[in-house]
């Protein structure tokens, strides 16, 4: 069993189509990332697998529950960070982690234990100030440590790690793949590729309402027809399908040997920027436009 499947989902706002036939699935154990455009339809997905919307059209289901018809039995197995979520502001973190947990059915002190598990882990643990007056970074990481203590069989984290420093989003990282190695299941967005790559089993890339492809990061980085890049100032003559980028360009190539033909053409070696491996940024831009089909 999965431990998601959406099949043909739509949703209407007014005159926006927001899903034009959403198909998905996610299976148990996995951490599927859902990628794709601002106003592509990510949230609209979440909040219809989290009971949270109802679909014009089309059937999702959570470890096989309707959304709709046995959406009691969806909510009891999930846990749900939207978007810019904000938590109880006078509660400190361990309180605040503490208070989720027992209103989920566990006793104080399991709670309070397993509030400070997750804290600790994403580096929150000295944190006994109130959540009013700690940074935004410090904030997210309170509402992310609290949806995976609940070991909810599902989770749902929705861009978990905007506006986290580097590090920190590495911690996060760290407790995600822990959750499911724990037993989770896990749907996140994001629209940092970087992360996708290193913590997604699979990825669903959606634009205008529909998924694309559904893969892992290394399957949809060898769509893309080019194996490297480099990223050069402008100066020496460049290639038609270089990606502009204003005084700098991008500029792939199918092979080693085709970027080393290319850095030695070049009137001054000052003008390469850096030169490197594709990856899943370049592949999600690759596909959204239209390549690989
Ligand atoms: N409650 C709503 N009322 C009207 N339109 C909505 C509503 N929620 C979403 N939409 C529209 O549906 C489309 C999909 O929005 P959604 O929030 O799912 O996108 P998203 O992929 O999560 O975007 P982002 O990356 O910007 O968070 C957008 O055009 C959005 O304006």
């Amino acid at each position: 069993m999965n431990a998601l499947e959406a099949e043909g989902l739509v949703k209407r706002f007014g005159n926006v189509e927001a899903l034009r036939g959403v198909s998905l699935e996610a299976r148990k154990g996995e951490l599927l990332v859902l990628a794709g455009p601002n106003g592509a339809g990510k949230t609209t997905t979440v909040r219809i697998f989290t009971t949270n919307l109802r679909p014009d059209a089309g059937e999702a289901r959570v470890l096989g529950y309707d959304v709709v018809r046995e959406y009691r039995e969806v909510r009891r197995r999930i846990a749900y960070i939207p978007q810019g979520f904000e938590p109880f502001w006078e509660h400190t973190p361990e309180e605040y982690v503490t208070a989720v947990l027992m209103m989920r059915g566990w006793s104080f002190w399991e709670a309070r234990a397993q509030a400070k598990r997750w804290l600790d882990a994403l580096g929150l643990s000295d944190a006994r100030r109130p959540i009013r007056v700690l940074s935004g970074g410090q904030v997210r990481r309170a509402v992310v440590a609290a949806v995976l203590a609940t070991e909810a069989e599902v989770l749902f984290l929705d861009e978990p790690t905007e506006g986290l420093d580097v590090e920190v989003r590495r911690e996060v990282w760290r407790a995600l793949r822990e959750r499911l190695r724990d037993g989770s299941s896990i749907l996140m967005t994001t629209h940092d590729m970087g992360e996708a790559e290193v913590v997604a089993d699979r990825v669903a890339l959606i634009n205008s309402g529909v998924v694309l492809c559904q893969e892992s990061p290394r399957a949809l980085v060898e769509k893309v027809p080019y194996r490297y890049r480099a990223v050069v100032k402008k100066g020496s003559p460049l290639p038609a399908d270089a990606v502009d980028l204003g005084d700098r360009a991008i500029v792939y190539f199918r092979s080693r040997s085709e970027l080393g033909e290319f850095v030695s053409s070049l009137s001054d070696p000052g003008l390469l920027v850096s030169a490197g491996s594709v990856g899943l940024e370049d592949a999600y831009l690759f596909l959204l436009r239209g390549g690989g089909r």
